[in-house]
């Protein structure tokens, strides 16, 4: 495949043009904006991800599949995004990020051709004239299914001798991402939708098995899927795995209203307003062995909670305390080894409460490593372990399991369930990207085994009251870090937010702009509500004087 196909992609490329003045950027989370001005992006996108799977060749001088996932996540309904989707089931490598964005800021088909042809032809002429190979998805927006066709549009103008893909229509994030893995290694699972459910529920039950744990023992979950695609795969979950039904309720289902989506609910929705979402009552939330959780529009966070009828308060498990759980199963099981040269690491970001960092070094007396906000360097980060347990508190995270843990640990698996069990976990939980529904049953699993309720996981540490506020500025990009994030270079005000932290007991503090909008954040925490507030108050008015 030497030559270039000029005159379609130039053909689709004027149905779809770009605006007068494009400022694109593919930021932390790919594109993301209102759906309206996303066409001429999917183009862009369906190029780029073309030629990345040309420079992606197997053993055999194969192009890799590579994925295609339009969601804008826990973001209003009217908006939609769209990412890439790497071989291994991971985000497309940074340093073909400003790739991204200079192709979808061309005017004119000829700047987007001098961008993309040398690419096209120089990657396309090693791959002994395989085509592309590339797999898409949505989730339940209402501008998905126009965004998809533009890709799709694409891809049958340029025939299968440049590309062969599969269209799954409607998915969760992390299934995309599980199914791109599963087309480029077949050792990790059947690349399909029913492949990824059995490769969960025969994880799960056997978990259950080992451990002697019968099913109806389970804590009962009630589960706010954010009225996003979560909700219709988490039904299809369940008729795969009928045993498990009795087990979930689930509220805010509703797909058919694509107004609905993580409107008053879903996990950013909870996260943020610490508060019940729609549709679950504190009654609902107080029942005994029950637990709350809350997926986000595409199903790749997960933040579990209840009520605590006794103090009449909402108790929030959000991301932190799921990777302290999973710590604490993942340790629990290791203890019962006779040994082991596996490395356990916790990556989080600055966003995590800093009781949650104590407990990991103090109590769990694990590394902690802080990560830059976005899921991308916290992956990054886990990979150097063999065990890299990592979220954001916002409850996007997984725990990723090296080959050396497969290795050591097949040693012990004939003798030590618990062995066993850990094998079995890499299975339970996505080893691609956070999952909400995986990482949803892993907690079930570790609430079991270690035979704890949700108020004792709640009771493992105690939060410190934090704040996040949010300062528009002229220019956010004057607001230089360093040290992950946690320390500002410009605008000179770090050594003021120095002294205030200072004086406050257990203060912290930090600015970073935000990745995602146009804004600056401003996150404080400090030992009482009060002293909290007025870190973040002060904070925030040295950030407005860039107002
Ligand atoms: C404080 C916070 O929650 N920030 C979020 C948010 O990033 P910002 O760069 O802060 O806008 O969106 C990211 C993508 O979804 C997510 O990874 C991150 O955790
Ligand atoms: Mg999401």
């Amino acid at each position: 495949m030497s030559n270039f196909p000029s005159q379609t992609l130039e053909c689709i490329f004027n149905k779809y043009p770009p605006p007068k003045n494009p400022s694109f950027s593919y930021g932390t989370a790919g594109f993301r904006m209102n759906a309206s001005k996303l066409d001429s992006v999917m183009f862009s996108v369906a190029c780029i991800a073309i030629v990345r799977s040309l420079s992606c060749l197997n053993d055999s001088n194969e192009p890799q599949t590579i994925g295609i996932m339009i969601t804008a996540s826990h973001n209003p309904p009217e908006d939609n995004g769209v990412k890439i989707v790497d071989p291994f089931g991971d985000m497309l490598p940074q340093n073909w990020e400003p790739l991204a964005t200079q192709l979808s800021n061309c005017s004119s088909y000829k700047d987007f051709e001098s961008i993309i042809k040398p690419l096209w032809i120089k990657y396309s002429s090693n791959t002994l004239n395989k085509p592309a190979s590339l797999v898409i998805a949505r989730d339940t927006r209402e501008s998905g299914p126009k965004l998809l066709n533009i890709c799709i549009d694409l891809f049958d103008s340029l025939t299968n001798k440049y590309i062969t893909y599969k269209n799954f229509n409607e998915l969760t994030t992390p299934e995309l991402h599980y199914i791109t893995r599963s087309f480029n290694d077949s050792s990790f699972g059947i690349p399909t939708e029913l492949g990824y459910y059995n490769k969960l529920s025969n994880s799960l039950l056997e978990i259950l098995k080992l451990n002697n744990i019968n099913i109806n023992s389970l804590i009962n979950t009630t589960v706010d899927a954010a009225n996003g695609v979560g909700a219709d795969k988490l039904i299809s979950f369940l008729k795969t795995s009928p045993s498990l039904k009795s087990k979930f309720q689930l509220v805010n289902s509703n797909t058919n209203d694509p107004l609905a989506l993580n409107v008053k609910c879903g996990a950013d929705f909870v996260k943020t307003n610490q508060k019940l979402p729609n549709g679950i009552d504190s009654k609902i939330a107080s029942n005994e062995n029950t637990l709350c959780a809350s997926f986000d529009g595409d199903a790749d966070r997960l933040v579990c909670y209840f009520f605590d009828k006794l103090n009449n308060k909402f108790i929030l498990l959000d991301g932190d305390k799921i990777a302290i759980l999973l710590s604490r199963l993942i340790s629990f099981l290791i203890s019962k080894l006779p040994s082991n040269n596996l490395k356990i690491g916790i990556i989080q970001t600055a966003y995590a409460n800093g009781a949650s960092t104590n407990y990991i070094i103090n109590d769990l007396k694990l590394p902690s490593i802080c990560a830059k906000t976005g899921v991308k360097h916290l992956h990054h980060e886990a990979l150097k372990f063999d065990i890299g347990i990592y979220f954001e508190a916002n409850g996007h995270g997984t725990v990723l399991f090296s080959d050396k843990f497969s290795i050591e640990l097949k040693k012990f698996e004939n003798d030590y369930s618990s062995a066993k069990t850990l094998l079995l976990l890499k299975d339970l939980i996505n080893q691609t990207v956070g999952d909400a529904l995986s990482d949803l049953l892993a907690v079930i699993v570790s609430l079991s085994i270690l035979n704890i309720d949700a108020n004792e996981w709640s009771n493992t540490y105690h939060d410190l009251p934090n704040k996040l506020a949010k300062v528009v500025v002229k220019d956010r990009n004057m607001f230089v870090t360093t040290d992950a994030e946690r320390k500002l270079v410009e605008p000179p005000i770090q050594k003021f937010i120095d002294e205030l932290v200072v004086n406050t007991t257990f203060g912290r503090s930090f600015v970073r702009p935000s990745g995602t909008e146009d804004a600056v954040r401003v996150y404080a925490e400090a030992a009482t509500a009060e002293e909290c507030q007025k870190l973040s108050d002060e904070v925030v008015k040295l950030v407005e004087n860039y107002s």
